[in-house]
Parts: C-alpha cells; sequence; structure tokens
C-alpha cells in the first residue's frame, strides 16, 4: 500500500476528525490504531491517519510513539506527515506538542515547521498567535476547565514556547492572506534567526489553502483538521491525487445489532447532549466516587443496561460538571481519577458489546481511546459525516466482527448529536 500523506493524530477522536476532513476534501483515507499488524489487510488509499493516545502522556513516551508512527508512515510512500493535535491545542506546559513537533522535523534547521489548530468550520480561528473558540479567547472558553488538560493562555507562540526546544515563531493574517509565496519567505526569515517552529494566523479555510500549499512543500506541520483541509486541497490541486468524493459505500452497509452511547467526556458540548438524550432514551449517571472505589458501580450499570438495552439505545455516562470534576480530582488527584474513570468506561463498552452492542457512540478523546483500545479495534473506514469533525466510522478486522463507532470530540456535535448519530448507524 503506497500513500502520500500520512498524519499522526495524538488522540482517537481527533484521528476520526481528520480522517473526515481528508475524505471529504478528496482523499481516500483509512484511520489505523497504532501501528498496524503487518497481517491487517488495509484498502488502497491516499493517506493514512494512525491513531495514538499521546495527548496526555509523558513526553518522552509521546515522542517515542509518535517517532515509531512516523517511520511507518515515510516507509509506504508519506511525502509529507502532519501531526494531528487539538483544534483547542489542549496540552500543558509540560506537553507534547512542542516536543513531538521537534522530534519529527528531525531538529533540522532546514525548515520552520507550520502549526495551526485553525478550524473554521467548529469555530476554531487563530490571529496574531491567539487562539478563538467561537468568540471567546481560549483561556476564556469552556476549555479553562478541561478536565485533563486546562487552558489558561490563549497565546499559542508562548504556550509551544513553553513546551519547545528552539524559538517559536508567528506567521501573521497578513503574511498569509498575501499566498503562499510570502508565508514562504516569512518562514526563511524565521529560520535565520533560529526559529524551529510558527503558529500561522488562519481564520478562512483560504488561509488553510495558503498553508497547505506551503506546508505540502516541507517534511512535517503540526495543526488539526483545518490544516488536513489545507493540506488536502493542495495534493488534489497539485494533481498528485484525483479527486474522489464520498465516503465509500463499504463504510455504511449496515451492521445490526444493539446501540448504545458511552460518554466520559465533561464539555459543555457533551453535558448538553446528554441532557436532551435524557429526554428520549435512558440514561444512566455513573456515580465518579463507587467507580474509583471498585468494579461494583461497572457491575451494576452492565446489570442496568441489560435490563433495557433490547429494546433500544442506552446511555451511559460518567461525565459531571466541572465543580464535580474538580472535587473528585482535589481528592484523588487529576490523571488518578481521569485513567480511573476511562478504565471503568471502557470496562462498561466491553461488556456491552459482549452483551451483543454493535453500533456505539463514544464521547471523549480519551475515553474513546481507551474503549476502542479494550475493544482491541485495529482500524477504521471512514463513512459519512455526522456532524463537522464527527464520522461513522467502520471497523476493519475487528475480531468481534464489523461495528460502527462514531467518537465524539468533546466539544464537537450539536445538542441532539446522539440520536443523529444512531439515526445514520444501522
Ligand atoms: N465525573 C468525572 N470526574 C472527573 N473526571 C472525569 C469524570 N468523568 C470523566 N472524567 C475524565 O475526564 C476526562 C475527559 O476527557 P476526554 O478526552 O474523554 O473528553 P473531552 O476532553 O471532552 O474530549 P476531547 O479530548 O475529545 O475534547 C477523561 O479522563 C475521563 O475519564
Ligand atoms: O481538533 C479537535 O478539536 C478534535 O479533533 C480533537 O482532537 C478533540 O479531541
Amino acid at each position: 500500500m503506497a500513500i502520500l500523506l500520512g498524519s499522526i493524530a495524538d488522540d482517537y477522536t481527533g484521528a476520526s476528525d481528520l480522517a473526515n476532513t481528508l475524505m471529504k476534501n478528496g482523499l481516500r483515507t483509512v484511520q489505523t490504531v497504532g501501528i498496524p499488524d503487518p497481517s491487517l489487510a488495509l484498502p488502497d488509499v491516499d493517506a493514512v491517519v494512525v491513531s495514538l493516545k499521546i495527548r496526555s502522556v509523558a513526553a518522552a513516551e509521546a515522542v517515542a510513539a509518535a517517532t515509531a508512527a512516523d517511520g511507518w508512515l515515510r516507509k509506504r510512500g508519506a511525502i509529507h506527515v502532519l501531526y494531528k493535535i487539538c483544534s483547542t491545542f489542549d496540552s500543558t506546559d509540560t506537553g507534547n506538542i512542542g516536543p513531538v513537533t521537534n522530534a519529527l522535523s528531525g531538529g533540522s534547521a532546514d525548515s520552520v515547521v507550520l502549526v495551526t489548530p485553525a478550524f473554521p468550520e467548529t469555530g476554531r480561528t487563530v490571529y496574531l498567535g491567539h487562539l478563538f473558540v467561537g468568540e471567546q479567547l481560549l483561556n476564556e472558553s469552556p476549555l479553562k476547565d478541561h478536565p485533563l488538560n486546562p487552558m489558561h493562555d490563549a497565546n499559542l507562540v508562548r504556550v509551544m514556547a513553553r513546551q519547545s526546544r528552539g524559538a517559536v515563531g508567528l506567521v501573521g493574517l497578513s503574511t498569509v492572506s498575501d499566498g503562499p509565496e510570502a508565508v514562504k519567505t516569512r518562514l526563511e526569515t524565521l529560520r535565520a534567526t533560529g526559529v524551529t517552529a510558527a503558529i500561522a494566523d488562519a481564520i478562512f479555510e483560504r488561509d488553510l489553502e495558503t498553508l497547505g500549499t506551503v506546508a505540502l512543500q516541507t517534511w512535517v506541520s503540526t495543526g488539526a483538521s483545518g490544516l488536513g483541509l489545507g493540506l488536502a486541497r493542495a495534493l488534489v490541486r497539485s494533481g498528485q491525487v484525483p479527486l474522489r468524493t464520498g465516503a465509500t459505500a463499504d463504510a455504511i452497509r449496515p451492521v445490526g445489532g444493539l446501540a448504545a452511547i458511552v460518554a466520559g467526556s465533561c464539555s459543555k458540548a457533551t453535558l448538553q447532549q446528554l441532557a436532551i438524550a435524557e429526554q428520549s432514551m435512558p440514561v444512566l449517571r455513573l456515580d465518579p466516587e463507587r467507580l474509583l472505589a471498585g468494579s461494583e458501580e461497572i457491575n451494576a450499570a452492565i446489570s442496568w443496561a441489560g435490563d433495557r438495552i433490547s429494546a433500544g439505545p442506552i446511555v451511559i455516562a460518567a461525565s459531571a460538571a466541572p465543580e464535580m470534576v474538580s472535587q473528585l480530582q482535589s481528592r484523588y488527584g487529576r490523571d488518578a481519577s481521569g485513567h480511573a474513570i476511562e478504565s471503568a468506561t471502557s470496562s462498561i463498552a466491553a461488556e456491552l458489546v459482549a452483551r451483543g452492542v454493535r453500533r456505539m457512540v463514544i464521547a471523549g478523546g480519551e475515553t474513546s481511546g481507551a474503549a476502542v483500545d479494550r475493544l482491541g479495534i485495529p482500524a477504521f473506514l471512514i463513512g459519512p459525516e455526522i456532524a463537522p469533525g464527527v464520522p461513522v466510522l467502520r471497523t476493519i478486522g475487528n475480531v468481534q466482527g464489523d461495528m460502527l463507532l462514531a467518537l465524539k470530540s468533546g466539544n464537537f456535535g450539536g445538542g441532539d448529536f446522539f440520536a443523529a448519530a444512531l439515526a445514520m448507524m444501522h
């Protein structure tokens, strides 16, 4: 299998978001879970997105996993690798965007890595290096209360510099608006002053087309789905890939079986979606304290599901409002409580699949990563889009048989997302 574009995503929902964008912009794409086993048969594609679960792990671990995935993608012919990060730049001061970007560029002094989390379709824009989420600066948006990576600084040049070895520069909007040659000149100027990575402003898709054109001429870039859009359009425009439209028919063949939703995301959008789902489906709110205490709460959830699931879709959620999340974290620690709850929600997902669930929506990036790993799913075909950033996924090579999944990033989707997703998964 020879590919043109490779991507390494720092979480699984982000990977499906990017794969969806690449498909919509003309590239045949698959999403793998880690580096696939050589025996896994993958279809012929233009792009592969390798999903990793490295957003919130120690930097050295993230660098090792991303470097291995990069080697695998290059061996398959990738001419460019996009490190897919969150459109809200989720990371901490000891976080991984800087170290992984440095490692993938090989510390090369030849070019400056373009970095932009802009994704205008979901309201993420960057101006003078500052990230806006809708109309709010990042640090004033609900991301300030994120359970794992609270974001307190909207100035991405500063955020990235705190994580990086080399200096970080800015490619401002006026330069981006002047087109690819102006961006290249700016990068050259930055390179001469020792800058190794540059945050690029982008507000409209045309800005991302400019950045994609420039990035494609380099080895590596770092960004969210918006930069994926720019790279895909640049590849198609350059004639290296014929434009292909639409999800593969295979990806949307019905799988039957039972349907369930598992949520561990505490993001504002997910909390609203759960409140709306409560009006039309049975919803079980897990008790986080009891989840941390042992397996009784998991067993109780499975038994609750068993009594209801043959009658229609059910929802099981650990999600809680920011005040409750911080109370739990102050008692048990941020990482310990997050990981224990992810482990519990993934056990619940596995038990549901063992009881016949074949269509599943999982809300939250870390939550999805833990559940997909527990299920041992090796890869996904990309189906139609449910909401911006969230496609229907069909498993490839799954030992439990074919399943349809939707891995929803915490902040994505409208109020009726859960019902809308299930309506597309048969
Ligand atoms: N009630 C709770 N109290 C504390 N932590 C919780 C609770 N419920 C879930 N969590 C943890 O919060 C984290 C949520 O992160 P996750 O990535 O799954 O969602 P998200 O951040 O909304 O999604 P995304 O990363 O896609 O934006 C997980 O580690 C999860 O286990
Ligand atoms: O870019 C985004 O916002 C999402 O794909 C994501 O990574 C959230 O986890």
